[in-house]
């Protein structure tokens, strides 16, 4: 994993392509998610739109508290080689394991491929999206290789209990009737 942090400071052997690591890690960071997805239901005027974004946010939070839960039971410290410059974090992320961007993407690709209908150039660039963010970790030097491939494991695994905990109108019209409007 040390030799293939290869963007992990700027004196790196790829330290000039830093800078783009740390965009592609906003984009799998959990606040534009979330933020991203409670606008979209703030302004979604149709039900079934709203279906869907309430269970990305139900999906996005759950994610956060399980990541934070395997992280504080684990306690694996991050790579020593690793510059704590992320863009805001939690107490439990300074442990590594699992990768709570790969754990995100991970669950975001399967859930964006399932509930979108999207052409094929697209459903590939989601695929291609959540790849970059997993290995950007271990080239910035954030994750070891194993920290990543859990990571990515229990996000495709927490679809799937998002889909089996699906929330509906039916299942939670409490919930619901908090967004009709
Ligand atoms: C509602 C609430 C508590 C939001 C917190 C959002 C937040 C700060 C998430 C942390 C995202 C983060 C830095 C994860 C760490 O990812 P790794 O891939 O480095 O494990």
């Amino acid at each position: 994993s040390k030799r293939l942090g290869v963007c992990a400071g700027e004196g790196s052997a790829w330290g000039s392509a830093r800078p783009l690591m740390k965009v592609i890690e906003v984009s799998g960071h959990g606040i534009p998610w979330l933020l991203g997805t409670f606008y979209g239901l703030c302004q979604s005027d149709s039900s079934a739109t709203r279906e869907v974004l309430l269970n990305l946010l139900f999906a996005l939070l759950l994610d956060l508290v399980l990541v934070a839960v395997v992280k504080g039971l684990v306690k694996r410290r991050r790579p020593t080689h690793n510059k704590m410059d992320m863009f805001v974090t939690i107490s439990v992320d300074k442990y590594s394991f699992p990768s709570g961007h790969a754990t995100r993407a991970a669950l975001v690709c399967r859930f964006i491929l399932h509930h979108l209908v999207l052409a094929v150039p697209l459903r590939v660039l989601v695929v291609l999206w959540a790849l970059i963010v997993s290995i950007s970790r271990v080239m910035l030097g954030r994750h070891n290789v194993t920290d990543v491939l859990f990571g990515l494991l229990l996000g495709y695994a927490l679809y799937s209990v998002v889909e089996y905990c699906w929330l509906s109108p039916l299942s939670a019209p409490a919930l619901f009737a908090l967004w009709s409007h």
